[in-house]
Parts: structure tokens; C-alpha cells; sequence
């Protein structure tokens, strides 16, 4: 398929059964074109991260696509994770960076802040990522993100922009028209009526569409 200048980001959602959702997984990498898949369980053990990296890992390497542990690098670095998202509450850049190794794919949530993302892109990091632009059930976001900060930070910086929070099929043209690099998705691709496959191809056609 033809790639396009802004790609899809699959967060996994922040609870599952490594077994039940390896098809899912599967089903949507297999639809289209995915940059990047981050896994993202909240509120469960080690062992259990360990066990879902194992699972879930191949089945995204094995298709090209880089497999993102959230939180934990030290974990990302144990069970061969192509990098780790860190967020401001999370291991501080640096101390993640020496972790992973200079190799590894390091991002870094950087909320509606011009400031933070300077900083997080002259440390190093391979992406900063904006949010949340629209209203999400998949946590409480504290910080509301603008598309101008998109169009500001791509007209400026060389350091790719991931737009994440609420996006959706319908709503995601202005993000990518905006100059997001990747658009991160929970809700609008594990909860689609009519599977995560179904729900890839309809992302691909609307970043089509809105990159003319
Ligand atoms: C791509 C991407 N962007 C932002 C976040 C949020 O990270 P953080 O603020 O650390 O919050 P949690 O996801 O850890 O709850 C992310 N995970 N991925
Ligand atoms: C994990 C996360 N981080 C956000 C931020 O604003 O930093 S919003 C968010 C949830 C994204 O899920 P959905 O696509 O279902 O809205
Ligand atoms: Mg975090």
C-alpha cells in the first residue's frame, strides 16, 4: 500500500488477556499500514508485562512493526521491546535514554507544552507526543492540546509529533493536516463495531484522504 507521511500509532488498551488479544492484534496489523504498536497495561505486575511483551512483541516485529513498552524501560530492555514511551511522572528522559541504549526508541508525552517538547527533543528523543486533543474515555487527561501546536512544532522541529487522546476516523483530518507524524489510538480501534481491521483500514483512508 502506499505510505503515507503521517502513520497510525496502536496503544493496546490498558487491560487485556495476552492469549485473547494476540488475534485482535493480529487482525489489525494485518489491514494496513501501523507504524508502531505500544504496549500500555496499567495497574498490573512485572510478570504480567513480561508475559504480554512475550505474547504480543512478535506479532508486531515479525510484520516490521516496532513493539513500544509504556512505562518501564527496564522491562522494555529485558524482553527485547523496540523502546518505551515515558511520560512527566514516568522515569525522566535521561535515566530512560541510559536504559534502553542509544539504539532504542525513546518518546516522551509532552501534554499541550511547547517548552516541554523543546526540551524532550533537544535531550534526544525520537518523538514527543501532544495531547489530549479530544475528549477520551480511555483515562482522565488533565491537559487539552490544540492542532496548532502540531502546525507550530512540524513547521519548526525536526523531531516527529505524535498526536494522541479521543481521535477518531471522523475527527482525525485536522491532526493530520495539522502535521502530526502519528496519530495514537486506543478506543477508536479496539472498540470499533466492526473489529480493529476494519478500523485501521478506515484510518488509513482518512489520513489519505486529509494528505490530499
Ligand atoms: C504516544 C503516547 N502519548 C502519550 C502517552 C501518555 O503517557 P503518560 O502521560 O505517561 O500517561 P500513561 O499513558 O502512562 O497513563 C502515551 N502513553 N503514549
Ligand atoms: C494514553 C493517553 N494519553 C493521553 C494524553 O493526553 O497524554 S490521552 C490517552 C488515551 C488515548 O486513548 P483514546 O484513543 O481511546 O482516547
Ligand atoms: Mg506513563
Amino acid at each position: 500500500m502506499t505510505e503515507t507521511a503521517c502513520r497510525l500509532y496502536l496503544v493496546t488498551p490498558p487491560v487485556l488477556e495476552p492469549a485473547a488479544f494476540a488475534p485482535k492484534l493480529t487482525e489489525a496489523l494485518d489491514a494496513g499500514d501501523v507504524a508502531c504498536v505500544q504496549l500500555r497495561l496499567k495497574d498490573c505486575s512485572d510478570d504480567a508485562v513480561r508475559r504480554a511483551c512475550d505474547a504480543l512483541r512478535p506479532i508486531a516485529q515479525d510484520r516490521g512493526v516496532a513493539f513500544i513498552l509504556n512505562d518501564h524501560p527496564e522491562l522494555a530492555r529485558e524482553t527485547g521491546c523496540d523502546g518505551v514511551h515515558v511520560g512527566q511522572k514516568d522515569t525522566p528522559y535521561a535515566q530512560a535514554r541510559r536504559i534502553v541504549g542509544k539504539d532504542a526508541i525513546v518518546g516522551v508525552t509532552c501534554h499541550d507544552s511547547r517548552h516541554l517538547a523543546m526540551e524532550a527533543g533537544e535531550a534526544g528523543a525520537d518523538y514527543v507526543a501532544f495531547g489530549a486533543f479530544f475528549p477520551t474515555t480511555t483515562k482522565e487527561a488533565a491537559f487539552k492540546a490544540e492542532p496548532e501546536l502540531l502546525r507550530w512544532w512540524s513547521e519548526l522541529m525536526e523531531v516527529p509529533c505524535v498526536a494522541i487522546g479521543g481521535i477518531t476516523q471522523e475527527n482525525c483530518g485536522p491532526l493530520v493536516s495539522a502535521g502530526a507524524d502519528f496519530l495514537a489510538v486506543v478506543g477508536a480501534v479496539w472498540n470499533h463495531p466492526d473489529g480493529p481491521g476494519a478500523a485501521v483500514r478506515a484510518f488509513n483512508a482518512a489520513i489519505a484522504a486529509a494528505e490530499g
